[in-house]
């Protein structure tokens, strides 16, 4: 309720009116409202900051910059960074993507050459593929930056790692002597962030300044390796393991509620065709459309939950020097990454583009929530890149199956049982139990089948890596199937679980079915090419999604109303809570810059000429156009 963190209307805004209210309002809430004993740029306050701001800067600062100093800084280059960066003395980015290469690190440009004589590093993008592109607060805001470089000593190559550069005066926030900055332009969405270039030419920094605590370098130049160097990538698995919940998650709900309470406000045609017009909601198709993605919602959450967990358990481990969970977290969040991304780009758009028209206009609030969402399927991890890599790690484990009984998230991979479905009712298929099992087979036969098309080639003479890329498309639909049946298993386990209401866990029930069902209707092909349903049970699967979809539609504005969105959060004139979306449309169009005269200037410069001349001809005065 603090009026300095009300949203002005950021579609009126020009981009860097944006950028700078961001600023403004980040700053504010970060410097004022929640600093209380013990806060932490990487707390629960942030959760709280990025479900309340609709716009907001730093975002990589706090959550991505801070926590790279604290996993790859020593004890004392973190005492030295942590508070600095903490109390914004210091704004940081993240640079590691280039103009030339984002996917494919060992690829990267940029060089960190070590100066024995001086015990300093020298950064230097020797061409302009090379330059750091796309960080995020990194054109004008940042003045540190996390910098991912190759390291070199003596001509000899040692592969990424981090290094702490000052890149702007902490005084006159100029650029410092052979650094180049700025913004790269307008962008799909992330209006209000300044994703930056940033030119690197034989620009010094002391030792110290190597993040060290899985490497160091001696002043002599001798290289230490302290750790698994895998943690050197460890800031992404745990950005793709946090983006679920911020940036798919929330955004998803947000689109969700606008669209759900719009349809049941927008009264569109007939059913009965002797009754009056009917909230479009009540038309089984708006419901097809909109409910599964409701669902997602909530089977993302659970599910994004477990991987948090797992995420926090496996870090403790780490401390231990325990890092043997690193392999199937590293494929579980790249997969998640890659495939709730995926569904809740798609999920959004599908929901804006069933609220017709005003889903379309800026007024709408979903625009915004569509293009931000599909950053998500590039950034941190491109989806395609994840997807493959999620299944490498599967294709190992299903060697390993052949011989060892497997655990963890790929435990079914060595499950021999019969897992045929006996399925006779549509009903049946609500079961929870049923659709674990019918995701888990379906996930085993799309990794075994993938799997056995390689081996037949490579037995038939085609080089491995060949064979890895010309049956990449089977092994992203491996990666996509072994992630929903473990959104699916999480979510019906975390809802068996739940303390809760009996009349409520039955919503989340029904909603995780509908998940599941909605998820094997949109793949039957699979389920019933590996054997998983017969094409009866197929349609048995569509009765059971429709019944699902009836039997939710009356919860349906009780079940967004439980996101819990103020209006100033959605900026919405169709998801206002108070119904009232003409009066909010007609008001929010009033407000357009283009409305504050009743005559565009530029009418008179351009098209008033005509105007005379077409009123002359319509009264008898001016000769006739020559249309
Ligand atoms: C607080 C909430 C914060 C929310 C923030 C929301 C807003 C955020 C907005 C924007 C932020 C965006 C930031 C960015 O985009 S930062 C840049 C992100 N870039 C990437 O993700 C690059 C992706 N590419 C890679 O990760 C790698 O190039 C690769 C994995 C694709 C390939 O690496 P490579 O060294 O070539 O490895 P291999 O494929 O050969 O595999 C080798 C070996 O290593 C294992 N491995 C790979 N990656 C990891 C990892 N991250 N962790 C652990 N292990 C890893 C891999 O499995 C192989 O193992 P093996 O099979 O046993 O050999
Ligand atoms: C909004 C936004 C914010 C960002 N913020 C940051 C940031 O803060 N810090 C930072 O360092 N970076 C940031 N990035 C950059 C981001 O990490 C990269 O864009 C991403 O890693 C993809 O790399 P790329 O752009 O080089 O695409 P490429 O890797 O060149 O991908 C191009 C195409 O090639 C395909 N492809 C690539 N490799 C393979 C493969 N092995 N197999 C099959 N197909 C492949 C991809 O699937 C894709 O379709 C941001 C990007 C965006 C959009």
């Amino acid at each position: 309720n603090d009026t300095s963190m009300q949203h002005r209307n950021l579609n009126h805004m020009t981009r860097e009116e944006r950028f700078s209210e961001a600023m403004r309002r980040t700053l504010y809430a970060l410097k004022v409202l929640l600093p209380r004993e013990g806060w932490t740029p990487v707390g629960p306050e942030m959760k709280y900051l990025a479900r309340a701001i609709k716009e907001f800067t730093f975002i990589i600062h706090a959550g991505v910059f801070i926590p790279c100093i604290m996993s790859y800084g020593t004890n004392e280059q973190i005492a030295k960074w942590f508070p600095l960066a903490a109390d914004f003395r210091i704004i940081g980015t993240y640079a590691q993507t280039e103009l030339g290469h984002g996917s494919f690190l060992r690829g990267l440009e940029t060089i960190a050459t070590y100066d024995r004589a001086n015990q300093e590093f020298i950064i230097n993008c020797p061409k302009i593929t090379a330059m750091k592109w796309w960080p995020g607060d990194m054109g004008k805001s940042a003045n540190h930056v996390l910098l991912m470089a190759e390291l070199v000593i003596d001509g000899k190559k040692y592969g990424m790692h981090g290094f702490m550069v000052q890149i702007r005066d902490l005084t006159t926030h100029e650029p410092l002597p052979g650094v180049t900055v700025g913004d790269i332009g307008a962008k799909l969405s992330f209006e209000s962030v300044d994703n930056g270039f940033l030119y690197l030419q034989n620009v010094r920094i002391p030792r110290e300044n190597l993040l060290s605590k899985l490497s160091e370098v001696h002043p002599d130049g001798t290289y230490i390796k302290k750790g698994n160097q895998r943690l050197m990538y460890g800031s992404m698995v745990r950005v793709r393991v946090n983006l679920i919940a911020h940036e798919i998650v929330m955004p998803l709900a947000k689109a969700c509620t606008i669209a759900v309470r719009y349809s049941a406000v927008r009264r569109q045609g007939l059913i009965n065709p002797s009754k009056e017009e009917v909230p479009v909601l009540d038309y089984v198709a708006q419901q097809h459309k909109l409910l599964p993605q409701v669902a997602t919602v909530f089977m993302a959450h659970f599910a994004a939950k477990q991987l948090v967990k797992m995420h926090h358990d496996y870090s403790l481990e780490v401390e231990k020097g325990n890092t043997s969970q690193l392999p199937e977290l590293h494929a579980l969040s790249a997969g998640m990454k890659a495939c709730l991304s995926e569904q809740g780009a798609a999920g959004a758009e599908i929901v804006r583009r069933a609220c017709g028209g005003h889903g379309y206009s800026c007024g709408s609030g979903l625009p915004f929530i569509v293009n931000r969402m599909l950053a998500t399927c590039t950034y941190e991890g491109e989806n395609t890149v994840m997807q493959l890599q999620c299944a490498r790690y599967l294709i190992k484990c299903a060697d390993q199956a052949k011989k060892d009984k497997l655990t963890g998230s790929v435990w079914y991979l060595s499950d021999f049982s019969n897992m045929s479905c006996t399925a006779q009712t549509f009903g049946d298929l609500q079961e929870p139990s049923v659709l674990v099992k019918l995701h888990e087979r379906r996930a085993k036969c799309a990794v075994q089948h993938a799997g056995k098309k390689m081996q037949n080639m490579v037995k038939n003479g085609t080089p491995a890596h060949d064979a890895w890329n010309m049956m990449a498309t089977l092994l992203i639909n491996a990666a996509r199937a072994h992630i929903m049946q473990y959104v699916v298993g999480t979510s019906v386990t975390y809802i068996s679980e739940l303390s809760c209401s009996a009349s409520l866990k039955k919503i989340l029930t029904q909603l995780c079915a509908l998940y599941a069902l909605h998820n094997i209707n949109s793949n039957c092909g699979d389920f019933v090419k590996f054997g998983c349903l017969t094409s009866a049970q197929c349609d048995l699967a569509q009765e059971a999604e429709f019944n699902l979809l009836k039997q939710l539609r009356p919860d349906a504005v009780g079940i967004v109303d439980s996101f819990d969105f103020t209006d100033d959060i959605l900026q919405s004139c169709l998801g206002a809570y108070d119904g009232n979306v003409y009066e909010r449309l007609f008001e929010w169009a009033k407000q357009a810059p283009m409305n504050k005269t009743e005559v565009h200037q530029d009418s008179y410069q351009y098209l008033q000429p005509y105007l005379h001349e077409g009123r002359d001809v319509l009264e008898g005065r001016g000769r006739n156009s020559k249309l």
